[in-house]
C-alpha cells in the first residue's frame, strides 16, 4: 500500500437504485490538500460520509491508513436554541479535552474569545472556527472539512482557507476539502478532483477561467473563477451520466462512435 492517509478505488454508492456515485478513485497523501468540486447534488457529500466511514459502498473499496485519526469538519451544525451549551461544553463532548486544550485549540483558529459563549449566540464566521478547533482537538492526520466557508463573508473566507494552509503545514495533516469556491481555495489546493457522480478529471489547479467544463459544471458564472487545465469532453445529463453530446458547441469531439473521449483522469466505463 502507498503513503497515502486514505484511497478509493472503484467506489459506487446508489440510493433507492438511482447512482449517486460510480467508479470514484481517490487518495489523499500526508500534507496534501485536495479539494472536491461539483455541482448540488453531485455527490461530494456522499464521497465524503464513505471516506468516514458513515455509509458503505455498494461497489469498490474504501482503503484507511490503520488507526487514522481524522478531524471532521461537517456541512451543517444543528443546535436546538434552547440547549445551554457553551463553546466549551460543545468542545468538551471530545474525549479527554479540557479548558486548557479547548483554549490552545481555539487559540490556533482565532477564537479564543468565545470559549464561554453560548453556541447558539456566536456568528457564523466564529461557528466555523469552533468546529475548526473541533476538529483539530483530535489530533488528526486527515481533515475532513465538508464546506468549511458557509455562512461566512468573502473576507472570511479567504482568512479561513489562510488558515487552513496554515493548520496543513502546522500539522502536516492531509486534508480533504469540499468546497464552491474555486477562486478562493485555488490558490492553496495540491489537487482538484471534478466530480459530478464519477470522477470528470483531476489535476492540479490553475489559472484558468473558462474552461469549458467549468462552464458546463458551474454554468456562466465559471469564467469568472480562476480553475485548472484538464480536457473535460464530455456532457452530462440531469443525473450526471455522460452522453453523446459535447459538453460545449465547437467543442471537438474526438470519440468514434458515443462521441466521448476519456480525459486523463476520467475513470467510468
Ligand atoms: N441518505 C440518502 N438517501 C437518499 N438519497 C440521498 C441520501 N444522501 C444523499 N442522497 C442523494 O444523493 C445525491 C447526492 O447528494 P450529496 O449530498 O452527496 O450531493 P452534494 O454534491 O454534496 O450536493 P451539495 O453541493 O448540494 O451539498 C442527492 O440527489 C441526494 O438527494
Amino acid at each position: 500500500m502507498s503513503q497515502a492517509l486514505i484511497q478509493l478505488d472503484g467506489v459506487a454508492v446508489s440510493f433507492a437504485g438511482q447512482s449517486v456515485l460510480n467508479d470514484v478513485k481517490l487518495s489523499v497523501q500526508p500534507g496534501e490538500i485536495v479539494t472536491l468540486i461539483g455541482p448540488n447534488g453531485a455527490g461530494k457529500t456522499t464521497l465524503v460520509r464513505a471516506v468516514l466511514g458513515l455509509l458503505q459502498p455498494d461497489r469498490g473499496r474504501v482503503w484507511r491508513k490503520p488507526k487514522l485519526r481524522i478531524g471532521y469538519m461537517p456541512q451543517k451544525l444543528h443546535v436546538d436554541a434552547t440547549l445551554p451549551l457553551s463553546v466549551l461544553r460543545f468542545l468538551r463532548l471530545v474525549p479527554g479535552v479540557n479548558r486548557a486544550s479547548a483554549l490552545a485549540a481555539l487559540g490556533e483558529v482565532g477564537a479564543e474569545q468565545v470559549i464561554d459563549s453560548p453556541l447558539q449566540k456566536i456568528s457564523g464566521g466564529e461557528l466555523q472556527r469552533v468546529l475548526l478547533a473541533r476538529a483539530l482537538l483530535r489530533e488528526p492526520e486527515l481533515l475532513v472539512l465538508d464546506e468549511p466557508v458557509q455562512g461566512v463573508d468573502v473576507a472570511g473566507q479567504a482568512e479561513l482557507y489562510r488558515l487552513i494552509t496554515q493548520l496543513r503545514d502546522r500539522h502536516g495533516c492531509g486534508v480533504l476539502m469540499v468546497s464552491h469556491d474555486l477562486h478562493l481555495v485555488m490558490s492553496t489546493t495540491d489537487q482538484v478532483v471534478c466530480l459530478n457522480h464519477h470522477v470528470c478529471c483531476s489535476g492540479h489547479p490553475e489559472q484558468v477561467g473558462s474552461d469549458p467544463a467549468f462552464v458546463e459544471l458551474f454554468g456562466q458564472a465559471a469564467p469568472a473563477l480562476a480553475v485548472y487545465h484538464h480536457h473535460h469532453d464530455h456532457a452530462h445529463d440531469l443525473h450526471g451520466s455522460v452522453v453523446d453530446q459535447p459538453a460545449q458547441p465547437g467543442l471537438k469531439i474526438l470519440g468514434p462512435v458515443s462521441g466521448h473521449v476519456h480525459g486523463d483522469g476520467c475513470n467510468h466505463a
